[in-house]
């Protein structure tokens, strides 16, 4: 262990509890990894970052995990724009653990590894002439992160990502990997079948597919008044897949819709301003619009305008693969706040939002200044069906009983910064959602959302995942600082968990997006160890989160000594880069 290459040391322990366990189960860790977001939005420096590709080596780091008094945090590819993924302690990611393991060709089911891509399934899939029923915009994610967070597609044919999830394995805080489906430990399925990372890692995914497919898509910019003439007459149910891209200023909109097709293959009409052209104009006249906001109204309409037609009615089509037909560019780093209200609400909160933004705060009866304020567009609406598989996940964010309807306020981060209007137009936007009842998507940026209204929307459903999660991580090996923002009662309701991280540090770095430091309820080995040298017996009591309040000065003297590194060249080429360091232990 070369401790000189990361001035966090491992404690002396580490090596003490490392021999305890199986030499012949390799260790595959690195202490030097800077970890961020897709979107740049977060960065984050674990203590290690562990590359496990067995199933023993994951069980081996949870056990060191435990032993070390850990948090652990399992990583996709980190397309959450939130916080959801920053830890200062351990890292897991399962992209060398993405093996398809078995393909029933009968019952169209593949079993794999957790951590493939969506992407390298769905090639999996073709050769066996299969395929997902449904995607979202990408196919990047890993298949674990892509459900932990309630990953949606756009059709009132489907539902979530993980509505085809026939079984799964997870890996428990206490080592025990554990196979759930409806009928084996049905509760526990229910809670990993939209887990936010909190109940484990998800080490295997039995996913039921079905026949490949090619699709025939069509997209038509209208204006807003026809779209909503449509909304409850044929608008949604047109088509297999349907969504809708709201532009807000120009009063209009571009539906796309698809369906199987068996027509050849056909690619949409050539568009030279489809491609790096209109790539490249757009990212200059938002960077532009970061200074001259009141120029993004007229961007919409030349750019929506270019790529879609300035004519109602103009139309494009193709012929695609369904496994990349649905995808689509999503262009630049971004917040995203995504929501899901009934469906059938569609129409006030548009019409509301819509008006709101053209300067109408009285008559949108959202209480908030829009002056001044101009924002990107377009605003992305989706539709999802009711979980009909008969096994709903406890926090499933479409509705049970009625059709959902997904709207995203998309903001870009032209060469990654943050646009000027954010918080006044989510808190805006948020008002409106919470009005109606509304859901935030588990991965997004959402801001105003915590225990209490997420109860109010989830009712017991929220209880009972609380309870099936204390259950099997009773120390709180995968909790940290977003969970008790929005799941966990406050802390005098609920107390901190000895393994709990929380969150003592959010720097915006001048390069953009922030850089997180945590710290757990106990202090690092170098330090004085609480739990044992206080005997605090009851998780949470105020002595130890008193420490944690001691734990802001250990992180505020923890980022003085990082601030160099922090800010250093060769810190920004790991950020640029996304290296993850150098691999210190290859074979403990
Ligand atoms: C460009 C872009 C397009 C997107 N399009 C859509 C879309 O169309 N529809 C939609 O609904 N969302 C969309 N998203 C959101 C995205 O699907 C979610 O953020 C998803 O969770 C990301 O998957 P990931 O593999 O990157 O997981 P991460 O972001 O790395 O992790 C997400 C959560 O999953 C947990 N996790 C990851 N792996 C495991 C595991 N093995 N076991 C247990 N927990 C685990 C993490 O701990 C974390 O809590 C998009 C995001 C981006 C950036
Ligand atoms: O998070 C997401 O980003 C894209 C919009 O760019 C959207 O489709 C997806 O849900």
């Amino acid at each position: 262990m070369t401790a000189a290459s990361n001035p966090l040391d491992m404690p002396a322990r580490f090596a003490i509890e490392l021999e305890k366990l199986d030499p012949d189960v390799a260790f595959r860790a690195s202490l030097s990894h800077v970890h961020h977001t897709w979107a740049r939005t977060f960065h984050s420096r674990p203590e290690l970052y562990i590359r496990p590709q067995t199933l023993q080596e994951i069980q081996k780091v949870v056990t060191l995990a435990r032993r070390m008094r850990r948090r652990v945090v399992t990583v996709g590819c980190g397309h959450s724009p939130s916080d959801l993924t920053c830890t200062s302690a351990w890292m897991v990611n399962l992209d060398d653990y993405n093996k398809v393991l078995k393909v029933d060709r009968e019952r169209k089911t593949m079993t794999v590894e957790a951590g493939i891509r969506m992407h390298n399934l769905n090639l999996a899939a073709k050769e066996h002439g299969l395929t997902m029923p449904s995607l979202g915009s990408i196919d990047d994610q890993s298949i674990a992160g892509a459900i932990a967070t309630a990953t949606h597609g756009s059709s009132l044919s489907h539902g979530l990502i993980s509505e085809s999830i026939v079984s799964l394995r997870i890996v428990l805080s206490n080592g025990q990997s554990v196979k759930c489906s409806p009928t084996q430990s049905p509760d526990l399925f229910r809670a990993a079948l939209v887990s936010l990372g909190a109940l484990g890692i998800i080490v295997e995914v039995e996913y039921q597919l079905r026949e490949h497919s090619d699709i025939e898509w069509v997209q038509t910019i209208l204006p807003i008044e026809d779209v909503l003439a449509k909304w409850e007459n044929g608008l949604w149910t047109s088509d297999e897949f349907v969504r809708v891209w709201w532009l807000p200023y120009m009063r209009r909109a571009i539906v796309w819709r698809a369906s199987a097709s068996t027509k050849p293959l056909r690619k949409p009409e050539y568009n030279w301003y489809g491609g790096a052209m209109g790539y490249h104009s757009y990212h200059i006249l938002l960077w532009i619009s970061q200074y001259v906001p009141r120029v993004l109204p007229w961007v919409e309409w030349f750019v929506f305008g270019m790529q879609y037609g300035f004519k109602d009615g103009y139309t494009m089509s193709a012929v695609e693969e369904q496994r990349t037909g649905l995808l689509m560019n999503c262009l630049y780093s971004q917040f995203v706040n995504e929501w899901s209200i009934p469906l059938s609400k569609g129409p006030e909160a548009l019409t509301r939002l819509t008006n709101w933004l053209h300067g109408d705060e009285r008559g949108s009866a959202i209480p908030f200044s829009p002056k001044g304020l101009y924002v990107h567009s377009p605003i992305e609406v989706r539709v999802a069906r009711p979980n009909a598989s008969g096994t709903r996940p406890y926090l499933d964010t479409s509705f049970a009983d009625t059709p959902s309807l997904y709207l995203n306020a998309t903001l870009y981060r032209p060469y990654g910064q943050n646009p000027p209007c954010r918080e006044r137009y989510y808190e805006a936007f948020e008002h409106l959602m919470k009005e109606m009842g509304g859901r935030p998507h588990w991965a997004k940026n959402f801001q105003s959302v915590d225990h209490r209204y997420l109860s109010s929307v989830y009712d017991t459903d929220l209880d009972d995942f609380l309870r099936v999660r204390n259950e099997v991580d009773p120390d709180g090996m995968f909790l940290g600082a977003w969970h008790r923002r929005t799941i966990l009662p406050p802390r005098s309701e609920l107390p901190i968990f000895p393994l709990e991280e929380k969150e003592v540090v959010r720097r915006d770095r001048s390069t953009g997006g922030a850089d997180w430091i945590g710290q757990q309820a106990r202090w690092w080995d170098g330090g004085e160890d609480v739990f044992e040298k206080k005997d605090i017996t009851e998780t949470g009591s105020e002595e130890s989160f008193d420490l944690m309040a001691g734990a802001e000065a250990e992180a505020s003297i923890l980022l003085e000594s990082l601030k160099d590194e922090l800010d250093s060249p060769e810190f920004e080429r790991r950020v640029r880069e996304g290296s993850s360091g150098d691999q210190v232990f290859e074979k403990m």
